[in-house]
C-alpha cells in the first residue's frame, strides 16, 4: 500500500551503520527525519554526519526496547538474526519496519525515489527485483526533469489562490481544471516562462471563473 508519510521532526531509528543504513539514512535527512542511529562502527560519511551532529549516533549494538518511541523504525545490520529480533519488537510496538535484508520480514520495504521539488515518484517491485526498481527510478529521471519543479511550484501558487479567492466549489472546479491545460510546462522547458505576479494570477481567475 504505497503512501507518503510526513517524517519531518520525526524520529527514526536506523540499526546498522553500513552501506544500506547509510542509503535509508539519506533518504530519510532528505525527507527531514531526526535519524539515531544504533551501531557498533559507522560508514565515513555516517561518522561525518555524527560529527557534525546532523544524526545521533549509539555506539553499540542493538539491545530489546530501541524501538520504542520511534515513528519507524530501519532494521540495516549485516545479521539477519539482529534484523528479525529489531522487527519483532518494532512489530509488538505497532512501529513500521523495514528490513534491508528481506522484503518480507518487514512491514515496508523503500522504493526508489526521484524529486522534483514538490514532486514525489516511488518505484518498487515489491521486492522481486531492488536493481530493476533502481534501474527504472533512473529511467523516470528522464521523462520527469527539472522543470517540474517550477511547474509544481506554479501550480501550487495557483491552486493556493483560487482556493483563497473563489468560494464557489463549481467556479474552482471549472479554474482548476482549466489550469491543467495551460502549457506552462512546455514553456518552462522553452525558457519562455515568466512568473505570474498577482495581478497576473487574478485576471486569469477573473477572465475563466466563468467559461
Ligand atoms: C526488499 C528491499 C529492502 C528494503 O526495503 O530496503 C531490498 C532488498 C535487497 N536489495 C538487495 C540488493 C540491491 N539493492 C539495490 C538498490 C536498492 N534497493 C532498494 C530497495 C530494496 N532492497 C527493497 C526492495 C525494493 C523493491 O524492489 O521495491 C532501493 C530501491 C531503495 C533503497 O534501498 O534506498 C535501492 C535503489 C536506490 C536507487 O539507486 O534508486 C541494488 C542496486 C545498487 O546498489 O545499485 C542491489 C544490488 C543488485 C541486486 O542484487 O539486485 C538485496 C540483495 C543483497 C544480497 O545479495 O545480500 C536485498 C535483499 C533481498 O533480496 O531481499
Ligand atoms: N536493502 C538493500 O538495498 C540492500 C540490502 N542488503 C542487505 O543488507 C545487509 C546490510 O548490508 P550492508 O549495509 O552493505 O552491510 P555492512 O556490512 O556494510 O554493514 C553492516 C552494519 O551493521 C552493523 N551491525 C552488525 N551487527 C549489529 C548489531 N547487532 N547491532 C547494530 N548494528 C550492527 C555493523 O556494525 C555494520 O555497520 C546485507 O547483509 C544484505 O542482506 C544488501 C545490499 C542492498
Amino acid at each position: 500500500m504505497p503512501v507518503m508519510l510526513d517524517v519531518q521532526g520525526r524520529r527514526c531509528i536506523v540499526v546498522g551503520g553500513g552501506k544500506v543504513a547509510e542509503r535509508k539514512t539519506m533518504g530519510l535527512l532528505e525527507a527531514g527525519a531526526a535519524v539515531t542511529i544504533i551501531s557498533p562502527a559507522l560508514t565515513p560519511q555516517l561518522t561525518e554526519l555524527a560529527e557534525q551532529g546532523a544524526i545521533v549516533w549509539l555506539n553499540r549494538s542493538y539491545a530489546p526496547g530501541d524501538a520504542r518511541g520511534a515513528f519507524l523504525v530501519y532494521a540495516a545490520t549485516d545479521d539477519s538474526g539482529v534484523n528479525g529480533e529489531v522487527a519483532r519488537e518494532a512489530e509488538s510496538l505497532g512501529v513500521p519496519v523495514n528490513v534491508g535484508s528481506d522484503a518480507e520480514a518487514g512491514s515496508f520495504i523503500t522504493p526508489g525515489v526521484l524529486r522534483r521539488g514538490r514532486l514525489t515518484v516511488a518505484v518498487s517491485t515489491s521486492g522481486a527485483g531492488p536493481g530493476t526498481a533502481a534501474k527504472l527510478t533512473k529511467l523516470l529521471e528522464e521523462t520527469f526533469g527539472e522543470e517540474y519543479e517550477a511547474y509544481l511550484d506554479f501550480l501550487y501558487r495557483m491552486r493556493q489562490e483560487i482556493k483563497r479567492r473563489e468560494a464557489s466549489p463549481e467556479a474552482r472546479k471549472l479554474l482548476l481544471r482549466t489550469l491543467g491545460r495551460l502549457h506552462v510546462l512546455d514553456e518552462i522547458r522553452r525558457g519562455t516562462f515568466t512568473e505570474w505576479d498577482s495581478e497576473q494570477i487574478e485576471a486569469w481567475i477573473a477572465q475563466h471563473r466563468e467559461e
